[in-house]
């Protein structure tokens, strides 16, 4: 529940002109990523502006903590852009970055060459683990609610021993307000200020701003015991998470809302602000969860209250380099609603299996 939303700067309606400009802007930035989307090995999407993000939080970290000896794990990495059809799209790249960087004054003098992007995107090429500090950066998560002109997520944390001690959460496209059951692609048609900023220290809280800068406010999970009240969260994607489960766990728990579906991370911010009560994710056998799809959201919504574990109850374990080790999926609630959450997905991964 976001804790003042009489904050008039939180909830004021944008102007009609602006929206349109932001419409627009969405249709090019659509029709253009359209012509730059590339398939990666494993046939996921990459476009220009996952590099171009992870190069400029690359190249910025490593100028603003100039004295820190600086590890990054981070999604992409050069190897394509360096081959020979490369080069195009490398330059697209470049522009994007430098372009970008003008923009925040204190970078202008540094206009950065192809070889400074690929050096900036290769930055993330650590492993992780259990000792010492690293950065943990997704630059687009959600690439294709990205493409879709839905949620996406430029996810960063840092993990300090193997331990998420920091989370930022970049939600462009989520309404400033709520995220509901009956909102599911409210960002294209609804009135409401869209751009969220979550952020997360450990110890300290979840704290949400607009994209374009209004003053933080602290957000907390939702406070609802009873499921039948409740509403989940799960991938937008079929292929990323197994909805005839979730459809089932929440049948048992007595959940009456319509599963809430949308990409990315996002789902961790509009939780923690207490829009939805329950995310639930069952990837396909075989997927491996990478850290950089949980770290960041992970703290966002455990200092908001919020409790993450695996399927068994495992809480998520970030040390053992870029792959999270876990029981079959992922699950989030409140404290309150945990135990008979945990109690449904056993029983019903227990069902799947003996109708196998
Ligand atoms: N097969 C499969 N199963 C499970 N998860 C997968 C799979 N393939 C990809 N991914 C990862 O899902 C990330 C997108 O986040 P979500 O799955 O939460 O969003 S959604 O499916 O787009 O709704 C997405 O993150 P990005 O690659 O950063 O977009 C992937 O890391
Ligand atoms: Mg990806
Ligand atoms: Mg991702
Ligand atoms: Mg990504």
């Amino acid at each position: 529940m976001v804790s003042n939303v009489s904050d008039k700067s939180y909830v004021d309606e944008e102007p009609l002109t602006e929206r349109k400009t932001r419409e627009e802007k969405k249709k090019v930035q659509k029709a253009l990523l359209q012509s730059d989307v590339h398939s990666k090995s494993d046939k996921s999407p990459v476009t220009v502006a996952d590099y171009g993000s992870q190069a400029i939080v690359s190249y910025v970290l490593e100028k603003e903590l100039p004295t820190e000896s600086f590890l990054l794990v981070a999604e992409e990495d050069s190897g394509d852009l360096r081959k020979e059809n490369g080069q195009e799209t490398v330059q697209r790249i470049t522009e994007l970055v430098n372009d970008t960087l003008v923009v925040e004054e204190c970078y202008t003098a540094a206009a950065l060459s192809t070889e400074d992007v690929l050096r900036a995107i290769d930055s993330g090429k650590s492993e992780g683990g259990s000792s010492g500090r690293h950065w943990v950066l997704d630059p687009i998560d959600g690439t294709k609610g990205f493409l879709r002109g839905d949620q996406y997520a430029i996810a960063l944390a840092l993990l300090d021993e193997g331990k998420v001690v920091l989370g930022v959460l970049a939600c462009p496209n989520l309404p400033l307000t709520s995220f509901g059951a009956n909102k599911q692609h409210s960002s294209e048609s609804s009135n409401d200020k869209i751009g969220c900023l979550f952020f997360a220290k450990v110890g300290e809280g979840t704290y949400m701003q607009s994209l374009d800068g209004s003053s933080p406010i602290k957000v907390h999970i939702s406070a609802i015991e009873n499921p039948e009240e409740a509403s989940f969260f799960e991938s937008f994607e079929a292929a990323h998470s197994l909805h005839d489960l979730s459809s089932a766990i929440a049948k048992k728990l007595g959940v009456k809302a319509p599963p809430v579906r949308i990409d990315s991370q996002a789902k961790y911010g509009a939780l923690s602000r207490g829009d939805g009560a329950i995310y639930l994710r069952f990837p396909h056998k075989g997927y491996r969860e990478k850290i950089w799809d949980h770290a960041a959201g992970s703290i966002v919504v455990t200092e908001a209250g919020g409790v993450v574990t695996d399927a068994a109850g495992n809480p998520l374990d970030f040390s053992k380099g870029k792959y999270l080790d876990l029981d079959t999926g992922i699950i989030v609630t409140n404290q309150k609603l945990m135990p008979s959450l945990l109690k449904a997905v056993r029983e019903s991964i227990q069902e799947k299996v003996s109708s196998l």
